[in-house]
């Protein structure tokens, strides 16, 4: 056998040290491809589990269906959403916890072609109504799991039976929501008052029939026993959805912090498992002390100056507007009849549904929100959608929202009910909270007032955030 001369030798030896890179890359590839395979796997056994648990069957492509009526009375149920929602929320942070809590929420609609080969035609007749119940699906709950009992936020820690709230998670976790009808435009409904994220599948819509749907509220309250671990039962009068945001004192407030929060904040009725809440998100702390802010968010030195500069503002905010508030706080106790109730032929027993009393005084009380003149003057920078001159171009635009005002009431709706968990309530109360609301990012404190404990949840978005240069309001989209 010849030898090889030393430059093919050398050229040999490259070879075999590249097949043995190679070789080994190919063996990377291989368990990575494995893994792949082994994730995908799990993934189609999480998303099989999830289906089965909400009750929805993925078309079955190779067997003729059974005909709908026969399936049904098996109890197979095919549920195929008619359209997704768009609408002004994009995270569940931040989203009203039920529909009257921010009016000028809005979000449109369209319903499916693959539903009905023309959907405008099962949309004909709609438009008389001026609500619509909309049932849908939880689907961003995330992990399905859900138990007996949950915390509702407003409940402050105290359980209930899921099934005597509007928790989102629940077995088939399925939404019902009331939600002003604005208009109809060919096969798409526009709505406001909504409590619903983007992309949220919606299952059915129906008229609301307030004959039909809307039993007169019995009058009369039982203060809630905050002594015992159950909510007391008591009857008490809706005269408004609005008397549930009705200002209350909170003097129990200990924060002067703020936190960071990102999402999956705001369920109504969170369940027990610690994996309803995802504790990483409330990893920011921020305190008060010029020092630490900087040393975490690198903030500049006059942010010290600019909180002092809000708190002298929001404390003369309270000087002047105590004796408003008392008069707001003694109004909310009332809970006379409405006219049109005592008015109305069926105004006896039978007449009345009942209510939980804490849904109507909840020991969370509603929170003042207060804007900073500088946050107005943010605000106002916005420019609904249809406005465009030649001169906005530079200027933030809403998507959904129509005006400043809109925004700022939705703002004041969300931030009012206290849209924080109960977690965050009480354990990462030092936080920043953060939501979106259209295209607007929104930074917001909640911390203990400035006169007589009264607790106020400081909005000190935008401006003064922006002067430096930390938290703004801006466009997202
Ligand atoms: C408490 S639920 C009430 C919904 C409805 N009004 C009901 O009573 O069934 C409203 C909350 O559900 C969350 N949410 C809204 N859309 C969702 C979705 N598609 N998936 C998961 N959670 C959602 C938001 O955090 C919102 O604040």
């Amino acid at each position: 056998m010849s030898s090889l001369c030393d430059c093919c030798g050398e050229h040999i030896n490259k070879l075999n040290q590249q097949i043995s890179v190679m070789r080994k890359e190919v063996k990377n590839l291989r368990q990575m491809l494995d893994s792949a395979v082994r994730a995908h796997r799990k993934h189609m056994i999480s998303i099989q589990s999830a289906v089965a648990k909400t009750g929805l069957r993925e078309p079955d492509k190779d067997q003729t269906p059974a005909p709908p009526q026969a399936s049904l009375e098996k109890g197979n149920i095919q549920t195929v959403p008619i359209g997704y929602i768009s609408s002004c929320f994009s995270v569940k942070n931040g989203t009203p916890r039920q529909p009257t809590i921010c009016g000028p929420s809005r979000a449109e609609l369209r319903i499916q072609q693959s539903v009905f080969n023309n959907p405008e035609h099962a949309l004909v007749g709609l438009e008389q109504y001026s609500h619509v119940w909309i049932i849908f699906l939880f689907h961003k709950n995330g992990h399905l799991s859900y138990r007996a009992k949950v915390k509702p936020p407003r409940l402050n820690g105290q359980r209930v039976g899921v099934y005597s709230t509007r928790s989102p998670h629940r077995p088939n976790a399925l939404g019902l929501t009331l939600a002003r009808l604005d208009k109809i435009v060919g096969d798409t409904i526009h709505l406001s008052d909504i409590d619903m994220i983007a992309g949220t599948p919606v299952l059915d819509i129906k008229p609301f029939i307030p004959e039909y749907d809307s039993p007169h509220t019995r009058v009369g309250s039982e203060p809630h026993d905050s002594n015992t671990d159950q909510p007391q039962a008591t009857t008490v009068a809706l005269n408004e959805t609005t008397d549930i945001l009705n200002l209350h004192k909170d003097s129990d407030a200990q924060s002067d912090l703020k936190s960071k929060i990102t999402d999956d904040d705001n369920d109504d009725g969170d369940i027990e498992s610690p994996l309803s809440i995802d504790k990483s998100e409330c990893d920011i702390p921020v305190t008060d002390s010029p020092q630490s802010v900087s040393a975490q968010f690198s903030l500049p030195k006059d942010l010290h100056a600019v909180l002092e500069e809000v708190k002298a503002y929001v404390s003369h905010r309270d000087l002047c507007q105590s004796c408003e508030s008392e008069d707001q706080v003694s109004d909310s106790s009332k809970t006379k009849p409405p006219e049109s109730m005592v008015n109305h032929p069926c105004y006896g027993e039978e007449a009345y549904s009942t209510i939980a009393g804490w849904i109507k005084e909840p020991p969370v009380g509603s929170l003042e929100v207060r804007f900073t003149p500088q946050a107005e003057r943010e605000l106002a920078d916005f420019l609904p959608t249809h406005l465009s001159g030649p001169s906005e171009g530079d200027r933030p635009r809403f998507k959904f929202l129509r005006s400043s005002e809109e925004a700022a009431t939705a703002i004041r709706g969300v931030l009012s009910a206290d849209p924080r968990s109960v977690y965050r309530r009480t354990r990462c109360r030092d936080r920043l909270f953060f939501f979106t609301l259209d295209t607007a990012d929104i930074t917001c404190w909640f911390g203990q007032g400035f006169a007589e404990g009264l607790f106020i949840l400081f909005l000190y978005i935008f401006a003064t955030l922006v002067k430096v240069g930390w938290c703004k309001l801006e466009a997202v989209n």
